[in-house]
């Protein structure tokens, strides 16, 4: 073959990707479908994928995305918003359509935030009739909005909000102001230069008394020509490590005075003479973030199922060195090593789509009551959200690394589609909640729900393990053979659970006994604290995956395979937090090595379906885009054929040469001479 045909796609899949196809022990397509929720679900997703890459611009986004300049990529991005808001009006889609569609196109764009918080905020902090005000324009796109909380000085701690809505009962206006540097608005996404209206949440004064966060409505920019409105100064807060998409800004307040109604009244009411009243407790204002986290948790999925896709098609089209000298190089993904980098992540995967759907589904139930003001709910809907955002996104995050890791060298090229995953996966830690805090928040839960039960209350719900009666524990592992057992696996995480959480709250109330304060007692024991979270979320996402696998309607083969593999999930966390598993005693030293050894097992055992694992995500090659990780595994083409859209390959000699290396090279020759 010349050079000149090396850019060329082979027409045919990649043979080594072929034979991991051929070698699958259930069919794919199953799979996809029950990943998807059912067949018509995939025929769905299929049917909005064809309409979205059938557009020019939407295949166009990722080129950009890897060589535009950060105005470029902005302006793509705006065109994305407007390209994604003109479908769904024009095809009348539902939320759930719309969530597939972004899941389609790249996570960001520049107005994402209208529909993922600023439309949420209005449905679930307004009234009716201010629904009827602002939902309606706002769907209708008349408005464009974002969610702005958060401040350069306070992101975790709500209470501590300084920018301020003093209500003036002379004019009936709220007065909005930003009295420090460190009231200005800091982060909101779509601020800097999209939205022309934000829900700002500021602390409410009247009569004189602050009382808490609320909501407001205020436009911050022209209609007409989208200038910011007087005493209104925003803009964007600079470069960050990736979500280039969206621009995220700073806003400060002068005087702005917004009508009384533009404060959300659904959950607190300020009268018309500065009456204030509370129809619900102040943390039903955060209603907006339970949802988020939801969505974070879900979107875990979609980049440690697209990460783990590229790393394993890769893994078995690359092949480097030889196992068997007098056999050819093999492929990467044989080695042992290699499948203990991508196997976790996978498994992973399909631990939080089955965890999180489960997430979602009560989410919606809980959602249906508190909408019709049974509040009854919100603390453990509060715990399961923050513990589900913090675990999905931390796991993630880790296993996005170990896997762009397990691509070597190519792995780090924008082309490969994972250096960005990472960039784009980190901020998920921090966004809406802080994962400490965050596992700080389920923390505090478990200490009332522990006592709650201490005292003979019987606990429902996620925490109702702590409410058994604890007979005196023993090890279910009696051989190795045991350890597969996924219902023994759940007690193992239940009791390790148990006795983190006991041994905390022990320690806690000794130290207030001993003469503590109590805010003293709980910061000595923050990390123990986070760790006891840790180990009821790992619990949790263990026994939903444990429960949909056993309770999944699917041919035997596809229940095979989830079977070992959130066996491998369990036990492989169990080996990575052996420390905390031998000190509780819910293992020992003896079950601890039969766990090592399933571990490995395990990895030989999922091997010849990881391929048809990650096929059964069904990720389209836009989607993806990634030239490790396309369907047809011809991955050197595709990475050769990357290197003809960037920029610097348009000229053979670049401009820098003729102003500075030229006369350099010169000088340099003369000097010879
Ligand atoms: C386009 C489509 C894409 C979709 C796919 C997504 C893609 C993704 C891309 C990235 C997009 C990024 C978009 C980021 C957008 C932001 O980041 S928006 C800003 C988010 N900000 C935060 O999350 C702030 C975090 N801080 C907090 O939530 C609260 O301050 C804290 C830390 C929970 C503390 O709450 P607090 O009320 O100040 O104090 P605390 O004493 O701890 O709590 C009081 C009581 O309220 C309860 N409580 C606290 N919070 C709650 C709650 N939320 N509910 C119920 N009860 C609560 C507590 O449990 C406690 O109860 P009790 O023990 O007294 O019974
Ligand atoms: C990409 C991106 C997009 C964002 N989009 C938006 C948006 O659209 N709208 C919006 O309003 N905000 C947005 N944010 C802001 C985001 O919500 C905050 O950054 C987040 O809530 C964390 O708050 P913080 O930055 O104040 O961190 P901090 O709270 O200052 O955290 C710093 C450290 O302090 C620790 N810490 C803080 N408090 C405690 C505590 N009580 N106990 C123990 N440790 C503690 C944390 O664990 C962390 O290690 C965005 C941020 C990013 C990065």
């Amino acid at each position: 073959m010349s050079y000149l045909e090396f850019g060329a796609i082979p027409l045919q899949v990649n043979p080594d990707l072929q034979e991991e196809r051929d070698q699958a022990s259930f069919h794919v397509t199953e799979l996809t479908h029950i990943i998807d929720g059912g067949a018509e679900k995939t025929q769905l997703r299929k049917r909005l994928e064809k309409l979205i890459y059938s557009d020019p611009d939407f295949r166009r986004f990722p080129d950009v995305r890897t060589f535009g300049t950060k105005s470029e990529f902005y302006g793509a991005s705006v065109l994305k918003s407007i390209k994604l808001f003109q479908l769904r009006k024009e095809h009348q889609w539902t939320d759930e359509e719309s969530d597939i569609v972004h899941s389609l196109v790249d996570h960001g764009h520049a107005l994402g935030l209208h529909h993922a918080m600023f439309i949420p905020a209005l449905e679930r902090l307004a009234t009716d009739e201010q629904k009827a005000k602002w939902l309606t324009i706002a769907k209708q796109y008349k408005i464009l909005g974002t969610y702005a909380q958060t401040e350069l000085g306070h992101g975790t701690y709500l209470q501590g909000l300084e920018t301020t809505a003093t209500y003036d009962p002379g004019t009936q206006e709220f007065i909005l102001n930003t009295p420090t540097i460190s009231a200005m608005k800091w982060w909101p996404g779509s601020l800097g230069k999209s939205s022309n209206y934000a829900i700002v949440l500021a602390t409410l004064i009247t009569r004189g008394k602050r009382h808490g966060m609320h909501p407001f409505v205020v436009q911050l920019r022209s209609l007409e020509d989208h200038q910011p409105l007087p005493g209104i100064k925003v803009g964007e807060i600079g470069a960050k490590m990736g979500t280039l998409s969206t621009d995220n800004g700073y806003l400060i307040l002068n005087n702005i005075r917004i009508l009384r109604e533009n404060m959300l009244m659904k959950n607190a009411q300020v009268s018309p003479d500065g009456t204030f009243t509370a129809s619900a407790p102040n943390q039903a204002n955060y209603a907006t973030m339970v949802l988020l986290r939801v969505r974070i948790s879900e979107f875990a999925y979609t980049n440690i199922s697209k990460a783990v896709t590229i790393g394993i098609r890769y893994s078995a089209v690359r092949r480097q060195s030889k196992l068997d000298p007098e056999e050819k190089e093999a492929k990467i993904l044989e080695y042992q090593t290699q499948q203990y980098k991508l196997f976790p992540g996978l498994a992973l995967a399909y631990a939080i789509l089955f965890s999180t759907k489960l997430l979602k589904k009560k989410y919606r139930e809980a959602q249906t009551e508190i909408m019709k003001g049974n509040l009854q709910s919100l603390p453990e809907l509060h715990c399961e959200t923050s513990g589900s955002k913090a675990f999905c996104t931390e796991h993630m995050l880790k296993e996005v690394e170990i896997i762009r890791q397990s691509c070597g060298g190519h792995g780090y090229l924008a082309a490969s589609g994972i250096g960005m995953m990472t960039s784009s996966s980190a901020p998920l830690v921090t966004v809406e909640g802080e994962n400490t805090v965050m596992y700080l928040q389920v923390a505090r839960y478990l200490l009332k729900r522990f006592s709650n039960a201490k005292s003979g209350e019987q606990i429902e719900g996620c925490t109702s393990y702590l409410s058994m009666n604890h007979a005196p524990y023993l090890c279910p592992f009696l051989s190795e053979k045991d350890c597969r057992n996924l219902s023994s696996l759940c007690d193992v995480y239940r009791y390790r659970a148990f006795i983190v959480i006991s041994r905390v709250v022990r320690t806690v109330q000794t130290d207030i006994k001993d003469g503590l304060p109590q805010h003293d007692a709980f910061n000595k024991n923050l990390v123990h604290l986070v760790r006891a979270a840790r180990a009821h979320c790992y619990f949790n996402v263990v026994k939903d995956f444990a429960e949909a696998v056993k309770e999944l309607d699917a041919s035997i083969q596809i229940c095979t395979v989830l079977i070992s593999l959130c066996c491998f999930f369990a036990v492989h966390g169990i080996v990575e937090n052996s420390g905390d598993f031998l000190q509780t005693q819910t293992i020992g030293v003896e079950q601890l090595k039969w766990l090592k050894n399933l571990q490995t097992s395990l990895l030989a055992e999922i091997r010849p379906n990881a391929v048809a694992l990650v096929d059964a995500f069904d990720y389209h090659d836009i989607t993806l885009t990634s030239a490790l990780g396309s369907y047809d595994g011809n991955a050197y083409e595709r990475l050769y054929q990357s290197t003809e859209k960037d920029s610097m390959n348009s000229q053979e000699v670049h401009s820098s040469y003729h102003t500075y290396l030229k006369p350099f090279i010169q000088e340099m020759n003369k000097a010879k001479l």
